[in-house]
C-alpha cells in the first residue's frame, strides 16, 4: 500500500460537496481529513463512504475532555476504521494515557496523535492564554508528554518539525498543517511550504484551502505532489 504524504482537509459542509471534492482527488496521491464541520453535518456514514471510495481517513475531531470520555471516543473512532485520530495534548497526562490505552488492545488501531499548539496561534496568543515560552518550547513540551504517554505522534507546525524530529526520534509521527505553496497564509500563523515542511522532518502534510479552494483541486494536488517528489 502506498503511503501518501498529503492529507487533504475536506472542510466543506455537506456530503455532496465532500464527495464531489474527493472524487476529483486520488487515493494513491493523498489521504483525506474529516474535521468538525463535515463530521457534525454528516457523521460517520460519510466517513464510511470516503473509505469505500478508497481513501484512508484522518478523523480530526481533536478530542479534549476527561480521560474516560476521550478513551470512549477513541474506541468509537477505531471501530469506524479510520487511519488516524487525534486528541489535544493540553488534555494532560491522564487523558493522553487513557486514549493510548483505549487503542492498545485493538487489532489494527488508528494512529493516535496529539495536537500540540494550533498552527493559527502565535507567541502573543500563547501568552494571552497563559502558556509559557515560545511556540516551539510549548510544542516540544507537549510533544514530549504525548510520546511518554504512548501516542504515535503529534500535530505541530512545520516550524517546529526539525526540533521535534531531532529530539523525539525518527519513528514519532509529525503531522503538519500550516502548509502553504504560496505566501497566502489565510488564518494560519506558523506556516511553511510543502517542501520546507518535509525537509524539516514532517511525515504528513495537512493541506486544505490551497487544494480545496483552487479552481481545479486535482491540478493543485498534482502540483504539490510534483513539488514534494521533485
Ligand atoms: O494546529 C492545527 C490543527 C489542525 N488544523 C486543521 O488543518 C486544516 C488546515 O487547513 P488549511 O485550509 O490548509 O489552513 C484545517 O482543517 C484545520 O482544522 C490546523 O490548521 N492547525
Amino acid at each position: 500500500m502506498s503511503d501518501p504524504r498529503i492529507v487533504v482537509a475536506l472542510d466543506v459542509d455537506s456530503r455532496q460537496a465532500a464527495l464531489t471534492l474527493a472524487r476529483q482527488l486520488d487515493p494513491t496521491l493523498c489521504r483525506v481529513k474529516v474535521g468538525k464541520e463535515l463530521y457534525v453535518a454528516e457523521g460517520p456514514r460519510l466517513v464510511q463512504e470516503l473509505m469505500a471510495d478508497g481513501f484512508e481517513v484522518f478523523l480530526d475531531l481533536k478530542f479534549h475532555d476527561i480521560p474516560n470520555t476521550v478513551a470512549g471516543a477513541c474506541k468509537a473512532a477505531a471501530a469506524l476504521g479510520v487511519w488516524m485520530v487525534n486528541v489535544h495534548a493540553l488534555g494532560g497526562r491522564a487523558m493522553l494515557a487513557a486514549a493510548a490505552d483505549a487503542l492498545s488492545g485493538i487489532r489494527q488501531p488508528p494512529l493516535l496523535v496529539a495536537v500540540t499548539v494550533l498552527t493559527s496561534l502565535g507567541p502573543a496568543d500563547l501568552a494571552e492564554v497563559g502558556i509559557a515560552g515560545s511556540p516551539e518550547e510549548a510544542v516540544l513540551r507537549l510533544a514530549t508528554l504525548a510520546k511518554r504517554c504512548g501516542l504515535d505522534g503529534v500535530v505541530c507546525s512545520p516550524l517546529e518539525a526539525a526540533r521535534l524530529r531531532s529530539e523525539l526520534g525518527p519513528d514519532f509521527r509529525l503531522v503538519t498543517p500550516g502548509v502553504r505553496p504560496t505566501p497566502r497564509a489565510d488564518d494560519q500563523t506558523r506556516v511553511a511550504t510543502p517542501r520546507g515542511a518535509l525537509s524539516a522532518g514532517a511525515d504528513y502534510l495537512v493541506i486544505g484551502r490551497p487544494i480545496t479552494r483552487a479552481p481545479d483541486p486535482r491540478a493543485a494536488l498534482l502540483a504539490i505532489h510534483r513539488e514534494i517528489h521533485a
